[in-house]
């Protein structure tokens, strides 16, 4: 399988070349080079498997050339075995047309351990195989943080500086990143936005000052294998809907668009989606992208589901791409336009491409509070902000009956427990395996929200590339 850049102007890499790249050269960011399909009959044959077997199923027309299928098996095995239900992304059915997708069930209590607990074998097997070091910058707006470190603390030839908006993430998020003493990992709280720090991060894999001396890599959805992994969930919850004979809708909390992306590539995979929900909170940019085609950001709005707290949402880049028939150049302008103005509009193909498949809905702090109320009130669930977002939308975005739809349920509710208390009068406890969270010493540098302060920091700190 070989990968090209939505502004093609970097070169093809095949699975292992953007699994360590993570952005690419050009600043755009890699898919594909054609989807690979199932025909209804394949997707029949992956009922009843188990979610490693599934997720070697869906994954191996991706790692073709990089990885044999008992290497993918074998970090599949490692990466979910530290899930604590065994169905690793269980489906829980609220009433008769609505479910959730709990991907919560990892190490550190987010859909992102589903990605990142296999990116941290992925980059050890890839890396095991050369001299060289690893140094990933990546920015968090809470758990790709936690979810990252987790995934490689500890492990040889890699570094992580992890950078996150000082102040604007919940406690649980901020203490399991920084209580992780590993010496292969360094927190930084900035001043700023998440958006802020993503910027940050993008620069640094354009910066000849870093790239010269380092080898950069992603951890945030930027890297394709972080997507990658995603889609199988996809696969996995409409299997046991009906599908491939059954089609299924699906509501996604979002944020940087790299989870409901993932639900695109499974529909273009062939998975039978009848529609994919774009939820937002009041930071809505992606929402009035898909209605009215007006792509601009303000300033971030800190709100109850902070992960969700971003203006600028790095893989719409990848549908824009997709949508517009695959054009870099047209791309890279729109995209250098959109940078320069922090606003833009859709194409006419961008729009009509996206309303085939997505809706989207902004649902704002009351609406959020009475979702988590009328979850627990009427399905006995406690639900993390994020995907009572998700909830919120599904019900109001009136998909028609007979068509089940699946909440993404992004995050444990105990991550973010006191806008769960508020909304529902129940604090959620922490799972024991996190551990003794609260009793641990924080360890992280605080740094103003400045290029060169950060890149500075990562230079004195990291180990430079053989
Ligand atoms: C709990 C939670 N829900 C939803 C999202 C949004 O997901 P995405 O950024 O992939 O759109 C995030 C952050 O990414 C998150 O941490
Ligand atoms: N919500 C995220 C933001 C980063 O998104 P990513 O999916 O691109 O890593 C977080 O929790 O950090």
């Amino acid at each position: 399988m070989r990968y090209i850049s939505t502004r093609a102007d970097a070169p093809q890499l095949d699975f292992e070349g953007v699994t360590l790249a993570g952005l690419a050269s050009d600043g755009g960011l890699y898919l594909p080079e054609e989807w690979p399909s199932f025909s209804g009959f394949e997707i029949q044959q992956m009922s009843g498997l188990t979610y490693v077997e599934l997720a070697v199923r869906v994954m191996t027309p991706f790692v073709e050339g990089s990885l044999s299928e008992s290497e993918l098996h074998d970090l599949c095995e490692k990466a979910y075995g530290r899930f604590a239900h065994r169905a690793v992304t269980p489906l829980v059915q609220l009433d008769h047309q609505h479910h959730l997708l709990e991907l919560f069930h990892g190490p550190t209590l987010a859909f992102k351990d589903v990605a990142l607990q296999l990116l941290g074998g992925l980059f050890e097997h890839f890396l095991s195989k050369t001299d060289d070091h690893l140094t990933i910058v990546g920015a968090t707006s809470g758990d790709t943080g936690s979810a990252a470190i987790d995934g490689v603390a500890g492990r040889e030839r890699i570094d992580i500086f992890m950078l996150h908006p000082e102040g604007r993430v919940s406690e649980v998020q901020r203490r399991q990143m920084t209580t992780v003493h590993a010496d292969n990992v360094h927190n930084i709280a900035i001043k700023g936005s998440f958006d802020d720090a993503q910027a940050m991060v993008k620069r640094m894999f354009v910066d000849p000052d870093m790239t010269g001396d380092y080898r950069i890599g992603a951890v945030n959805s930027i890297n394709w294998a972080r997507l990658m992994a995603q889609v199988v969930y996809y696969f996995a919850a409409a299997l046991q809907l009906g599908a491939p004979s059954r089609k299924v809708a699906f509501s996604v909390p979002t944020g940087n668009f790299g989870d409901v992306f993932a639900g695109y590539v499974a529909a273009k995979m062939g998975l039978p989606i009848e529609r994919l929900i774009v939820a937002t909170n009041v930071n809505d940019i992606i929402h009035r992208a898909l209605s009215t085609g007006d792509y601009s950001a303000g300033d971030v709005t800190p709100t109850q589901s902070p992960s969700m707290d971003i203006q600028v949402s790095s893989n719409f880049e990848r549908l824009l791409f997709d949508l517009g028939g695959r054009d870099g150049a047209a791309i890279a302008a729109q995209m250098r336009g959109f940078e320069a103005e922090r606003s833009m509009h859709l194409t006419n193909a961008q729009r009509e491409g996206a309303s085939a498949l997505f809706a989207s809905e902004r649902v704002d702090e009351d609406a959020t509070a009475e979702a988590m109320a009328w979850a627990k009130a009427e399905c006995g669930e406690v639900l993390d902000p994020h995907t009572a977002i998700g909830l919120a939308a599904a019900r109001k975005a009136g998909v028609g009956p007979g068509i089940p739809v699946v909440t993404l349920a992004t995050a444990h509710p105990a991550k973010f427990p006191d806008a769960v208390e508020a909304a529902t009068g129940i604090r959620p406890e922490l799972p024991e395996r996190v551990g003794d969270l609260f009793e641990r010493e924080e360890r992280y540098t605080a740094l103003p929200g400045d290029y060169e302060a950060v890149r500075d920091f990562i230079r004195e700190h990291a180990t430079r590339s053989a």
